[in-house]
């Protein structure tokens, strides 16, 4: 008697890009776990990276010594998206690299092209080597990381609304002023915006998904959507 064969779902790569704020980190984490896929946060990369060259006494603005330094550090990311870690040179960097020091410094290193170099190629091993796929999110990658991903998403949201998100995550710490909240993450897009190499920028073939409106279940549910219609197509 002839049995049905049984196929595991083809592995299935998403690209999540947006600019800041616009719930990237807990989108892809939460459609990760949800679909058993691994996680990749690309942005973690650049900030560990600019962490090192903090700390190493590299000057963030002078691009030929942050491009002479990009090969030095050894960045490890975790893909679990129950358990996001990374680590540099051995260290956990997964303090650290939320520092307000590093997030004012990172939109200069991550423009120098050596180290988005460097970081396209570990991120593009990494996404290989997930075995049922993977969510990567970052602001590059239905552009240029993974062009021939699954399933593209541009995450977008009004200044107002991620400030206020932003400012949210502050309580029971020192309230932070909303209109410099909105200044900084206004100021560190039109950053990653306008550099030359790899700017954030929304894929032709990424579906945009403004989430001003949107709670996180509904964003979640929204995506969830999306590569469950793309993989029974
Ligand atoms: N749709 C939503 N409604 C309300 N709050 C949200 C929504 N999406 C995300 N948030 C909250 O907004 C904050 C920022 O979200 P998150 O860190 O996921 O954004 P991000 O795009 O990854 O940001 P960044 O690029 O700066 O890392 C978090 O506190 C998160 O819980
Ligand atoms: N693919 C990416 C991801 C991130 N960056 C740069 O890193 C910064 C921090 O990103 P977060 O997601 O942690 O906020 C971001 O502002 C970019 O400068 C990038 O260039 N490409």
């Amino acid at each position: 008697m002839e049995t049905a064969a049984r196929t595991a779902p083809a592995a299935v790569i998403v690209g999540i890009d947006g600019p800041s704020g616009t719930g990237k980190s807990s989108t892809s984490k939460a459609v990760a776990a949800k679909l058993g896929l691994r996680y990749l946060d690309t942005g973690a990369q650049y900030r560990a990276i600019t962490w090192w060259m903090l700390s190493n006494g590299i000057d963030v603005n002078d691009a030929q010594a942050v491009a002479d330094a990009a090969g030095k550090p050894e960045i490890v990311s975790g893909t679990d998206p129950s358990a996001p870690a990374i680590t540099v040179d051995g260290a956990d960097a997964s303090g650290p690299i939320r520092t307000q020091q590093v997030t004012a410094a990172v939109s200069a290193v991550s423009a120098v092209p050596e180290v988005r170099t460097r970081m396209t190629e570990l991120q593009r091993a990494i996404a290989a080597e997930a075995p049922h796929g993977i969510v990567v999110e970052g602001r590059d990658i239905g552009t240029t990381v993974l062009p021939d991903a699954d399933v593209k998403i541009f995450l977008t949201a009004s200044a107002e609304a991620r400030a206020a998100r932003r400012n949210g995550e502050l309580k029971g710490k020192e309230a932070a002023d909303l209109a410099a909240t909105q200044a900084a993450l206004v100021k560190r897009d039109a950053a990653d915006s306008g550099r030359k190499t790899s700017p954030l920028a929304k894929a032709d073939d990424a579906i945009e998904v403004d989430t001003t409106e949107l709670t996180l279940d509904q964003v979640i549910e929204c995506v969830v959507t999306l590569i469950e219609e793309k993989r029974s197509a």
